[in-house]
């Protein structure tokens, strides 16, 4: 129905409609039946009311106009304000900061988080921190299922007002429209903080206060970061926050005291802010590197650890045997090294990297990417396969522009033996520590070391020790004095029965023969219980022979294997090649030959002319051999295309 026809039919006192309702009726069809109704069971008459709408909207429309080119106006030249992604710690180091807020607490509107860095999920990937709550605000509570996770509360998306220092500031949230397609939820945000004022400066003190909180938080842990296949930064590996330890003291590593006094002293030295300048002056890259070498399970890790924790040095840990170490990879995870870290390169005996120089058949290096400043590679060093790793590759990494100074390098092996010397040689490696399977000190080390008494854990070990020496006292209140002296009691005689258990302990464990970490393995089985591990030890002994043979026997056989299938494919690759080269001789024959006959006919025309009937029977013979040599050659062309699509 038109719906300016039968308009006045509408309006049931014969009321002519207005032109706005005839405009409002052509665009929401019933509109007038609606104003009528309102008018006859109301009376309402919208005539009037509905300028004073139209007035009011466009008045609104013109507030928010101007309200919005003022707060932009505002914003542009009256405030200070800073932003932040999700793609630098520094986001990590708000959010801590913005979660102890009050404003953060009592916001109406929040996210809540159980980890309170996910969301930066490519700069710490899943966080594995041990005790991130461990001085938050909240408690957590550990019960036998582990640690209840704590909840984090934090504003939600949009702005917020808050007073930090007496001042007025918005912490806004929003979502980064230019990454939304490629990234997760949690990764596309961005933080903004904005102030009234030209001057910056309380920004900075807001930023600088909330890195102090993160780094108090960290103060007594060993931050370890990871290499990482890259997804975030264009396919290139990058360092992965993987998770905080709680700082490992150098005493709780078994190793001679010379040679622990020895790295600290020549570490601490390295370290000194002077040193640095001594080493610019004379033109010397400022860099320091350890060697670590033993089997597996004799604590090079945790040295390089307890070397971490002691200086205050995020560790940076890259496995040559990864997937990821590739020398474009390990390029780009050396240029983003801080400027002063611990880099434990694990595995430099991995594959690729074990030819010596010497080798014969060593491959020659690849074209490394020119640099100034790095060393003249080993003209005999060899390359990894497929894109992996080489050694001359390695070498330009290590002391190349591209690696940062002040870092100090600990590279851990299994097999000295297998490495370059060119890898190993002074001013790459300064000092090389050896670690060896265990003996009877370190034995006995290991043992004093799981059952020395602590305090926090003296009434558990009490229990478990007292009860059968039976030295179990009551408990009471006591003064402080008296209560230390009880202690100091307790722990004298604990260590002196310990000192005599691990004597009988050593002497069962025979010497070199097992690695700390499996002795630490027997003794972690009855950690509440030393009289039990003793009695224990020798049939441990027995049976991790046993399967040590056992494994042994199973590698030996899956490398014959491995050999066996190696050697098969050498051969199939030797009768391919020579298959291959069997048919090209025979190709070239077959050329050969249809050559020949060619010449031969290409001289056969001739003869007919020259001689009488009897040479044309010799012609037709010549042709007949032409023919068949044609045939030869056509068999030899179809037995090549045969090859061919064989
Ligand atoms: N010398 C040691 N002092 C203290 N603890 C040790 C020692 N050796 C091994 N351990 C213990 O054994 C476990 C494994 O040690 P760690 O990872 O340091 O050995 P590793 O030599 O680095 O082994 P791998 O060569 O396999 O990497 C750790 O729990 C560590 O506490």
């Amino acid at each position: 129905m038109d719906p300016f026809i039968n308009m006045s039919a509408q309006f049931p006192n014969g009321a002519v409609p207005n032109p706005q309702f005839a405009l409002l009726n052509y665009f929401f069809p019933g509109f007038s039946m609606f104003t009528s109704a309102l008018h006859t069971y109301l009376g309402i008459d919208l005539n009037f009311y509905i300028p004073l709408l139209v007035a009011i909207f466009g008045l609104n429309f013109v507030w928010s106009y101007f309200s919005t080119s003022a707060w932009a106006w505002i914003d542009e030249y009256l405030m200070s304000s800073f932003r932040v992604r999700t793609d630098d710690e520094i986001y990590n180091m708000l959010m801590l900061w913005i979660s102890r807020q009050k404003f953060s607490q009592n916001s109406r509107r929040f996210l809540v988080n159980t980890d309170l860095y996910s969301r930066s999920s490519y700069v710490w990937g899943g966080s594995n921190d041990d005790s991130d709550d461990e001085d938050g605000d909240e408690e957590v509570s550990v019960d036998i299922l582990g640690p209840k996770q704590t909840l984090h509360y934090t504003p939600s998306f949009g702005s917020h007002l808050f007073w930090y220092k007496g001042w007025p500031l918005f912490f806004e949230r929003h979502q980064n429209q230019q990454q939304i397609n490629f990234q997760s939820a949690s990764e596309r945000e961005e933080l903004s903080i904005s102030c009234f004022g030209r001057n910056p400066r309380l920004l900075k003190e807001l930023l600088f206060e909330a890195r102090q909180m993160y780094l108090k938080k960290d103060e007594r842990k060993t931050l370890i970061y990871r290499s990482s296949s890259g997804t975030a930064y264009g396919g290139e590996p990058y360092w992965q926050r993987s998770m905080s330890r709680p700082n490992r003291p150098f005493s709780t590593v078994i190793l001679s005291e010379k040679m622990k006094q020895d790295l600290i002293d020549d570490a601490a030295d390295y370290l000194n802010p002077a040193t640095r300048r001594w080493y610019a002056n004379r033109g010397i890259p400022y860099r320091r590197g350890y060697l670590l070498y033993g089997p597996p399970g004799t604590g090079k890790s945790s040295l390089s650890l307890a070397l971490a924790g002691y200086f205050r040095m995020k560790i940076y840990i890259v496995s040559l045997s990864s997937i990821n170490a590739t020398e474009e990879g390990l390029t780009s995870l050396f240029s983003n090294l801080p400027t002063r870290c611990l880099v434990l390169l694990e595995d430099i005996d991995t594959a690729g990297l074990t030819h010596t120089r010497e080798e014969p058949d060593a491959t020659p290096a690849p074209v490394a990417a020119p640099n100034p400043s790095a060393p003249t590679p080993p003209s005999g060093s060899n390359t990894g396969s497929g894109g992996r790793l080489s050694l001359s590759g390695l070498l330009n990494i290590l002391d190349g522009v591209a690696s940062q100074e002040g870092r100090l390098l600990v590279m851990t092996t299994n097999h000295i033996e297998k490495l370059d010397k060119a890898l190993i040689r002074p001013g790459r490696v300064d000092m090389i520590v050896p670690f060896s399977l265990a003996d009877k000190t370190m034995t006995e080390s290991i043992f004093r070391a799981i059952y020395a008494p602590f305090e926090s854990e003296i009434s558990s070990n009490e229990l478990a020790l007292g009860s059968k020496s039976g030295t179990s006292t009551p408990k009471r209140v006591e003064p402080d004095e008296e209560a230390k002296q009880r202690w100091a009691r307790q722990h004298a005689e604990i260590s002196e029965r310990i000192e005599v258990l691990s004597l009988q302990f050593a002497t069962k464990i025979p010497e070199f023969e097992f690695s700390p970490a499996e002795i630490q393995g027997l003794l972690l089985k009855y950690k509440r219980s030393p009289e039990d591990a003793i009695e224990a030890a020798d049939a441990w002994v027995i049976q991790t022979r046993k399967d040590k043979k056992e494994k042994e026997l199973q590698e030996a056989e899956k490398r014959r294997k491995e050999q066996e299938e190696e050697e098969k494919k050498k051969k199939a690759e030797e009768e391919d090649k020579k298959k291959e080269s069997e048919d090209s001789t025979a190709k070239t024959e077959g050329s050969d030959q249809k050559e020949n006959a060619e010449a031969k006919s290409a001289d056969a025309p001739k003869e007919p002319q020259s001689t009488g009937e009897g040479d044309a029977d010799k012609g037709s013979e010549a042709k007949a051999e032409t023919l068949e040599v044609a045939k030869d050659d056509k068999k030899n062309t179809a037995s090549d295309s045969e090859y061919e699509r064989v």
